[in-house]
């Protein structure tokens, strides 16, 4: 595992978010993890986030630091892995702890949605880094969830590595909100954060530095070949590139992306994720099949996808 990065890395590579595995007891899966980690790094993602889609919300925090350090045995000297932290204060200050001791240069600080105050949220996320010393990128899926100088202030005080923005807004206008954040930190500091689809508008319009997803768990090379695309301007080629996503994706936005990414690693055969943690639930059988049929065509294209580029 990487312990040392700088905002460059966040263009390098797709900040790939995948599912947690665990085994029918509820115990962490290190087989199947390692397995799914595998097959990022065999498509070419280096860095691993392991934050909404893995539920990072409901780890248990006297399982916290155990399944991380799981984690890391599983990925490859030259992988960032980045762990998620939060959402509340009280977590905040207790992973402070358990990272303390350990090697991750930055983490996720899961959206805020506990009662809090702009000062409040400042000095917290000030007290986390002197505490244990790992940078935060802080995830913003709500209209003016933090002000732009806030965030500037805590980027130039080394506490705030970066943000992943996933403000969903309607197509066309210009994103005010966004706009002010990357006069505040600049764009190579912002990743785009929920999906491929989005990113491409992102980086084209407002020049993120890249983008995180949940669809590249199945196809890593595709995705990491559009991210190359669009660091490149080639935006045409990144949308041709991730049409193989669009149905998968049309049924996370349908049915509920986590679940659907958690069900699609298995049903394709990457990697049995097991039970999903509580308190999010399985799919019904009426589900599984379309989201089958989808994964296993996403996974094909992968293949297909690799095959083509190694000829
Ligand atoms: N939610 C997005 C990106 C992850 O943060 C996805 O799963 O595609």
């Amino acid at each position: 595992m990487r312990t040392e990065v700088t905002p460059a890395d966040l263009s390098k590579s797709v900040m790939a978010v995948p599912p947690l595995a665990r085994s029918a007891d509820g115990a962490f899966d290190i087989a199947a993890n390692a397995a799914l980690v595998h097959h990022l790094e065999a498509g070419g993602v280096s860095t691993l986030l392991y934050g909404g889609n893995a539920l990072a919300h409901h780890w248990p925090i006297s399982q916290y630091a155990n399944w991380l350090d799981q984690l890391e045995l599983s990925c490859g000297s030259n992988t960032w892995l980045l762990p998620s932290v939060g959402s509340d204060g009280g977590r905040l200050v207790d992973q402070a702890a358990q990272l303390k001791s350990r090697k991750y240069p930055v983490a996720l600080l899961l959206p805020m949605i506990a009662p809090r105050t702009e000062e409040g949220t400042m000095a917290s996320l000030r007290r986390f880094h002197a505490e244990c010393g790992v940078q935060l990128i802080v995830y913003i899926k709500t209209d003016d969830y933090l002000l732009p100088q806030s965030l500037g202030a805590l980027v130039a005080d080394g506490v705030v590595f970066g943000v992943k923005y996933a403000v969903p807004r309607p197509q066309g206008g210009r994103d005010s909100y966004l706009d002010a954040i990357i006069a505040a930190i600049g764009a190579e500091r912002i990743i785009s954060g929920f999906g491929e689809p989005p990113a491409i508008a992102h980086m084209r319009d407002y020049g993120l530095a890249g983008f995180t997803a949940g669809c590249v768990c199945l196809a890593p090379a595709i995705s990491m070949a559009a991210l190359a695309a669009l660091r490149e301007g080639r935006v045409d080629q990144a949308q041709s590139l991730i049409q193989p996503m669009l149905a998968l994706e049309a049924a996370r936005n349908r049915i509920n992306e986590i679940r659907v990414l958690h069900e699609a690693v298995s049903l394709a055969g990457i990697a049995q994720m097991g039970p999903i943690l509580e308190p999010s639930s399985g799919l019904p059988a009426t589900e599984r099949a379309e989201v089958e049929t989808a994964a296993r065509a996403l996974l094909a294209a992968e293949h297909a996808f690799r095959a083509q580029s190694a000829a």
